[in-house]
């Protein structure tokens, strides 16, 4: 008999800002794959990309007003802790120390994030301390640009949901969560030309960015 409510999941981000494309496919992954709870983890300097426009303490604020009324995410503050690039291997080795050995983690990611993962710091460390779930993203392939990072990915890919609960860590599933064509800087584009939001994001985050002057 699996245990279903096993399975850890930890969705982290830049969250400049969290928005219904981050919200909306993870709560339909849960309800898919059997997750009682999602772990949202901001990080704190992202380790590819320029800083965020909000400062830590801003998306970490519009982070709690998103989830404050969805009891299935919980905040993780440890990246925000660090002052060094948050790099997720280094988190992964963290939590995979916690958690212990045998207990199944996961790393919910988009499909972009997908296809840079095989560049990420130590990513052969991550997968081997978590599976990776693929939330489905518009615009980008499902396919790997390089022939040798296809490979990598069929190699790891699973079809078979019980899979992520039964064991540790080490496979990719590409869930079939619905499409949301929302992104953090399609937002920052929107709010600097003075244009509606409000079926972009929760509408207490949309109050807290007008409330601070985020974005214009
Ligand atoms: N619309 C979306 N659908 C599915 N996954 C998404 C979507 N938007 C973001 N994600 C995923 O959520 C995670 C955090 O994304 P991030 O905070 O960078 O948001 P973003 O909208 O991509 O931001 P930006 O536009 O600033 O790059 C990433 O793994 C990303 O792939
Ligand atoms: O560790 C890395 O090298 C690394 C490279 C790119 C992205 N990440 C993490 O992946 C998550 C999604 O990134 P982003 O930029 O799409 O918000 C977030 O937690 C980032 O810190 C991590």
């Amino acid at each position: 008999m699996v245990d279903m409510n096993q399975l850890q999941a930890m969705f982290g981000g830049t969250f400049d800002p969290v928005h219904y494309g981050h919200l909306k496919p993870v709560e339909a992954l849960a309800n898919q794959i059997g997750l009682s709870r999602v772990i949202i983890m901001p990080n704190n300097v992202p380790p590819h990309r320029p800083q965020p426009e909000a400062t830590s303490q801003q998306r970490k604020t519009m982070v709690e007003l998103a989830i404050a009324d969805k009891p299935l995410f919980t905040l993780d503050e440890r990246e925000l802790r660090r002052d060094a690039p948050s790099y997720t291997a280094q988190t992964l080795l963290e939590w995979r120390e916690e958690q212990g050995p045998q207990r199944s983690l996961a790393f919910i990611i988009g499909q972009d994030s997908l296809l840079t993962f095989p560049g990420w710091h130590h990513a052969d460390t991550i997968l081997n301390h978590c599976h990776l779930i693929v939330c489905r993203r518009p615009g980008y392939p499902l396919t790997m640009e390089q022939e040798a990072h296809q490979q990598w990915l069929e190699s790891h890919l699973t079809t078979d949901a019980e899979m992520l609960h039964t064991l540790p860590a080490g496979k990719i599933y590409l869930a079939e969560t619905p499409w949301f064509n929302i992104s953090a800087t399609l937002i920052r584009e929107r709010l600097e030309k003075g244009e509606r939001c409000d079926d972009l994001l929760p509408a207490p985050v949309l109050a807290y960015i007008k409330e601070q002057g985020l974005y214009r």
